[in-house]
């Protein structure tokens, strides 16, 4: 039988996961969506071959196996709660909103819910897991985004950093990812979710730069460890929908989402 999946948010992510499963993905049924706008969201449903049911937030958890998230930083808990505590498999997009609420985790193991950190808009999250498995002296990520892909980060509010102004490349943001991801919660989710499968989020080093000259949301992520040295970078081109987020997001899900049922899986 298919495992039932709850989309919280059809926005850039959410909806194109929402398209994407409604096309068929063979294990996996599109049951749930939560959205602000119900009218939107019906009109954004109009075309799907099975209509998923439209749910508050929390209501997700009443009807999905999976429920994943992908609304903003701000609704995170609603979410995560009601899935955790039904015992759902729980994808988190927002994921720089779990690093303040590890407490999650521990609810996942009374309830029997599993919380599955996709890689996202990242890369190598497999060899950084592998990595972690030994000694890791240090783990550290580069973001390098246009500046309107950092506009309305409450740190860039709360420093009265303009980004707009900005016409040669500027380091905006130094410091561990915890900091990243309260400081930047629409930007750097990538941090959080390298810091949970390295060395935890006091250990791993952020880099944030608003750079006019770069087109596309760039991270590059370096880890020094006793097996292996890695250095790789990512160039996402931003959505057309939210310029914040790259267009690989929604995939990267989609194929987290398979490798919950396929019976060939690659890749730890
Ligand atoms: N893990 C990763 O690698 C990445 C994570 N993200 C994060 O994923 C999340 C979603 O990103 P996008 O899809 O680009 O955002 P988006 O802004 O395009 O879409 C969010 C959707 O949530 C809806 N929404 C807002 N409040 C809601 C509520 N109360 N109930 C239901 N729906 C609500 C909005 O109407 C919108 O359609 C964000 O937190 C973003 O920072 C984004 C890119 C990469
Ligand atoms: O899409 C990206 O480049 C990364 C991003 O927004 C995030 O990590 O929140």
């Amino acid at each position: 039988m298919a495992l039932k999946v709850g989309i919280a948010g059809l926005g850039a992510i959410g909806l194109h996961l929402a398209k994407a499963l409604d096309q068929g993905v063979e294990g996996l049924e599109l049951a749930a969506v939560a959205a602000r706008d119900h009218a939107k969201a019906a009109a954004n449903l109009a075309g799907f071959t099975r209509k998923p049911a439209i749910t508050s937030l929390a209501g997700l958890a009443d009807v999905a196996d999976i429920v994943v998230e992908a609304a903003p930083a701000a609704v995170f808990e609603e979410v995560a709660t009601a899935a955790v505590a039904k015992g759902r498999i729980f994808v988190p997009s927002s994921c720089g909103a779990l690093l303040p609420r590890m407490h999650l985790i521990e609810a996942a193991k009374r309830s029997g819910a599993r919380i599955i950190v996709p890689t996202g808009a990242l890369l190598g999250l497999d060899a950084v897991r592998a990595a972690a498995e030994g000694d890791v002296e240090s783990v550290t990520i580069e973001t390098r985004k246009p500046p309107r892909g950092l506009v309305g980060a409450p740190y860039l509010e709360k420093h009265k950093i303009d980004v707009t102004v900005i016409t040669t490349k500027t380091l905006v943001f130094k410091g561990n990812a915890f900091d990243a991801a309260q400081g930047f919660p629409a930007n750097v989710n990538v941090a959080a979710a390298l810091a949970l499968a390295g060395i935890g989020p006091e250990r791993t080093m952020v880099e944030i730069w608003a750079d006019p000259e770069v087109t596309r949301n760039t991270h590059t992520i370096r880890v020094e460890a006793a097996a292996a040295r890695l250095t790789m970078t990512i160039e996402n081109v931003p959505s057309e929908e939210n310029p914040r987020t790259g267009k690989i997001t929604p995939l990267s899900i989609l194929a987290c989402l398979r490798g919950l049922t396929s019976t060939l899986k690659v890749g730890s």
